[in-house]
């Protein structure tokens, strides 16, 4: 029995959006669901108790950042990433792949795995799926990826197909190296690009191996949105209705409500922690720069209807004072806000599946945040 489980409680009526819950071993998680991002065992300002006062249920971290520092085990050692950093909920771990493609340079893909170099100390390092599945082990997180290539975006159909043919025998030996099936859900991850046949193969050869739950990697790679979004039209038919899908790196408020319309149910991307470090806001009404001088003595919250600790506590004129003078607790106060703010939006979007109104509910997003606007 697989330590991770998908229950669907309902699909939309007017959309197709599915509503669901995943368990782990260490806890459920309703779907869609947004996973903020924690790559070196901090989601970045923020603490384990702030993360569980403002919902969040799943985070995501680093295979390969944690490898590298502080190496994986030492956190094995500490009990696992769970006891080291202080968090009871659940954990999904990114493999590896995507970071040494985004990361590191010199790199040689061989069919053993990939040779490349420490982004940090320049040394050669050299990562097989068998050691992305040891790390993860280690880490002991409670949803694992299958190490893969994240190909570069635009690609020729051709090298495209001998990756996705490479992969899915990566996904294999992924399987065959995994220790603790009964402790940790390992997901397969979809490639195949642009291209409708290659991603129908890579999904067909992954749920031939009978995964607990299914990603779709390769995309939020620097593609248009419409490119993403026919990708998962002609991709997501060939999952199983009965396993999570997980679309890695993509977290934009009007990206997270498509791919959910799309039968999208989990989702992470460093964007609102990063963004929230240079002072940039997500706030109903759009984006907001609160270091803009605009709001230098503007005493309203981020967001008027956002009743968050910072839109509760702080004005604008203050937040843009701290993040003016690099003053931490501003950057706590931004990152605070935009996970609350995705974390609330995926709340409204689970509550529009239960009244089968999500493209409603699109509707309506998109015209207060300013998506429409030519
Ligand atoms: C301020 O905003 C930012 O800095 C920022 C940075 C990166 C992304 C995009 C991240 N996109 C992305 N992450 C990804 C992680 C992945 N992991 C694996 N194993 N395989 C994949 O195929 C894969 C694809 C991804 N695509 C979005 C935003
Ligand atoms: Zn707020």
């Amino acid at each position: 029995m697989s330590a991770v489980r998908y229950e669907h409680i309902k699909t939309c009526k007017q959309s197709g959006a599915r509503l669901g819950k995943v368990h782990t071993p260490h806890g459920t998680f309703e779907t869609p669901v947004f996973m903020p991002v924690g790559t070196l065992a901090t989601v970045k300002t923020m603490s384990p108790e702030e993360l569980v006062e403002m919902g969040a249920g799943i985070i995501l971290s680093n295979t390969y950042h944690l490898w590298l520092r502080p190496g994986h085990e030492i956190v094995r050692e500490a009990g696992g990433l769970h006891k080291f950093m202080n968090w009871n909920g659940s954990i999904l771990t990114d493999s590896g792949g995507f970071q040494v493609f985004s990361l590191s340079d010199l790199r040689k893909i061989t069919e053993e795995g990939v040779h490349f170099r420490n982004h940090l100390s320049g040394e050669k390092l050299f990562l097989t799926p068998e050691g992305a599945m040891d790390i993860q082990n280690a880490l002991g997180s409670d949803i694992m990826m299958a190490f893969d290539e994240c190909p570069p975006y635009p690609a020729e159909y051709s090298y495209m197909r001998q990756s996705v043919e490479r992969t899915s025998r990566w996904a294999e030996r992924c399987l065959e190296a995994h220790k603790r099936p009964e402790d940790q859900g390992l997901f397969g991850i979809v490639q195949g690009g642009e291209f409708e046949e290659l991603r129908k193969q890579s999904a067909k050869d992954l749920v031939s191996l009978d995964f607990p739950g299914y990603a779709i990697g390769g995309l939020s790679v620097g593609e248009p949105k419409d490119v993403m979004n026919r990708v998962l039209e002609f991709t997501t038919p060939w999952l199983p209705e009965d396993k999570p899908r997980y679309l890695m790196g993509v977290g934009s408020p009007d990206s997270l409500i498509d791919g959910a319309i799309r039968g999208i149910d989990m989702f992470d991307c460093v964007l609102p922690t990063r963004i929230a470090r240079n002072g940039t806001c997500m706030t109903s009404e759009g984006r907001l720069v609160v270091r803009n001088a605009k709001f230098s003595n503007d005493f309203r919250p981020l967001d008027e209807n956002c009743d968050c600790y910072t839109c509760r506590n702080y004005s604008r004129a203050y937040i843009r004072h701290l993040v003016k003078t690099s003053e931490t607790f501003g950057f706590r106060l931004t990152t605070y806000h935009n996970l609350y703010f995705l974390l609330k939006l995926m709340e409204r979007v689970r509550q529009a599946i239960r009244e089968d109104r999500l493209l409603d509910f699109r509707e309506e997003f998109f015209e207060q945040y300013g998506f429409n606007k030519p």
